[in-house]
């Protein structure tokens, strides 16, 4: 470790420094409140909301910004504050351990997140040191223990004296494995990096892990479909539309946004171009091809029927439904909670204006029963097409939620893969002879992706598994240029490779 460091931060200053730092005597007065960003104060309530009340940063945001009025580029501040320490949680508290000489379970909640602010500041945002230091102290001030001042202003200084990369070189030598040193770096649960690289290294590309990482610490760009029936194509619209959109990216539906908020390109596209409501809307192009790969698996005849098991909030729903309207099907969406299956409702609307009202219905029902699938006490229902967008751990989309990561613990995955085993064998024993049906999940974890497939084919002699990559393959945009690895038929997408979520897709027919 750096040799300058071992100075403790409250070593060396004298015991009427610390009070003047940090604690106040009662005889003195009061000083002036500095300066504090509305951005700032918004990101750490957001800190808050995430770890006290599990709330979904995201949603967290917009709702805190929303609250504190922020402009524009108050709220682009905010967000990369709140939703960059979230993300590289775990590098900064192994280097706030190592500055402030204790571990990160000895210093209170609010010092220690009033700390992972100031130190993404100036490891990541490159703040200028007095601004960071400054605002960090006053936020302390403010909203947590008003006497750690002088410990936030003296670990955080501490920060500042070396360089991102020697801290990065400091907590490696640290680290107690080479593992650990990996996840540190990256901020990833270790587990989760023996899980990336377990998934990687079954496509034979495990030397692909540490750029797979650094693309789960990217903020993805927002990008949008446009769902068939819309009257005008991508490329059409962002020829329209050149200062928000780009028909970039692997979904022939897909739009990538370059500029302005999503809400405001999506209602002008809507006055400018015509476009239907609800029509275009923001989705990963990963989980646009999943949905679309089903469609894609076998041709289609008129009057199949389609499910969508799992559905909620409605994302692949809604391209199943559009797909389904020019095909001539009809699709059931079926979602087990019923506030999630408004959402689906709400999803579907755009869609079921323009479709013949019996084509498209949403149901709430537990996916393991008879009755997600409408059987009655003597019917038994069958579909063409079945979509099981599984509940999973989401390890797949940690680029897109901050938190997720640091949420999910391996003692989990028991418990989900029972789940998305019995989900499988409810949605198989309705599908009907010849029908196809689509296994995905925003996860690459083995045990919930290829493992779940293997072990259902064994369970499961009447199944046959399609080749998913070619299915993707045909129904992506350029799909001949796309590098899906390994040798089994099931196709696994990759931020760092296709710029998409990690989605796992496999395709299974009924002889
Ligand atoms: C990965 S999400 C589906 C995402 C959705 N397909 C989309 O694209 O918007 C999984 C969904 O499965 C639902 N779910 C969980 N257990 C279920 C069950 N037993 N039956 C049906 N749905 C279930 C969850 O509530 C969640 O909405």
């Amino acid at each position: 470790m750096n040799g300058q460091r071992k100075q403790h931060p409250r070593d060396g200053q004298s015991r009427s420094n610390r009070q003047r730092n940090g604690q106040p005597r009662n005889n003195q007065p009061r000083r002036a409140r500095a300066h504090i960003s509305g951005a700032r104060i918004v990101a750490y309530d957001v800190l808050r909301d995430v770890m006290d009340r599990d709330a979904y940063a995201n949603l967290a945001l917009a709702s805190r910004i929303r609250e504190a009025k922020l402009d524009a580029r108050d709220a682009a501040l905010a967000t990369e504050l709140a939703a960059g320490t979230l993300r590289g949680m775990g590098r900064l508290d192994r280097i706030i351990e190592l500055a402030a000489d204790r571990s990160v379970k000895d210093i209170d909640e609010r010092t220690l997140n009033v700390l992972r602010l100031g130190a993404h500041q100036l490891l990541s945002m490159r703040t200028a040191t007095h601004a960071a230091v400054n605002e960090s102290v006053e936020l302390q001030r403010r909203v947590a223990n008003e006497r750690a001042a002088g410990f936030v202003n003296g670990v955080l200084r501490e920060i500042s004296r070396s360089t991102p990369e020697q801290w990065d070189r400091d907590i490696a030598a640290k680290a107690g494995s080479p593992d650990e040193a990996l996840a540190a770096a990256t901020s990833h649960p270790s587990w989760v990096v023996r899980a990336l690289r377990d998934a990687l290294r079954a496509e034979g590309r495990d030397g692909e892990l540490e750029e797979l990482l650094a693309a789960d610490n990217a903020a993805p760009r927002v990008n949008l479909a446009l769902l068939s029936g819309a009257g005008i194509a991508p490329d059409e619209l962002a020829a329209v539309e050149p200062d928000s959109l780009n028909a970039r990216g692997m979904s022939p539906l897909g739009l990538e946004l370059v500029g302005g908020d999503p809400a405001g390109a999506i209602s002008t596209a809507e006055r400018e171009a015509g476009i239907p409501v609800g029509l275009l809307r923001v989705q990963d192009q990963g989980s646009q091809l999943a949905a679309l790969s089903l469609v894609h698996a076998a041709p289609v005849r008129r009057g199949e029927r389609w499910l969508d098991l799992c559905a909620g909030p409605g994302g692949k729903s809604a391209i199943l439904a559009a797909e389904a309207v020019i095909e001539g099907a009809t699709l059931r969406a079926n979602e087990v909670s019923p506030h999630r299956a408004d959402l689906v409702r709400d999803s579907l609307a755009g869609v079921v204006e323009i479709a013949s009202p019996e084509a498209i219905e949403v149901v709430s029902h537990d996916g393991r029963t008879h009755e997600a699938y409408g059987c009655g006490a003597q019917t038994h229902e069958l579909f063409d097409r079945i979509l099981v967008d599984a509940p999973c751990s989401g390890l797949g989309a940690l680029r897109r939620r901050p938190e997720a990561r640091w949420r999910k613990q391996p003692s989990d995955l028991p418990e989900l893969t029972a789940l998305q085993g019995e989900l499988l064998d409810a949605a198989v024993a309705h599908l009907a002879p010849g029908g196809v049906l689509a296994y995905v999940t925003c996860s690459p974890h083995l045990a919930e992706t290829r493992v779940m497939v293997d072990r259902l084919l064994k369970r499961e002699p009447g199944l046959r598994e399609l080749d998913a990559k070619s299915a993707v393959r045909t129904a992506a945009r350029n799909g001949e240029t796309i590098d899906l690895a390994g040798d089994h038929l099931s196709a696994q997408l990759w931020p760092h490779r296709h710029n998409t979520d990690a989605m796992f897709i496999a395709l299974l027919s009924r002889d």
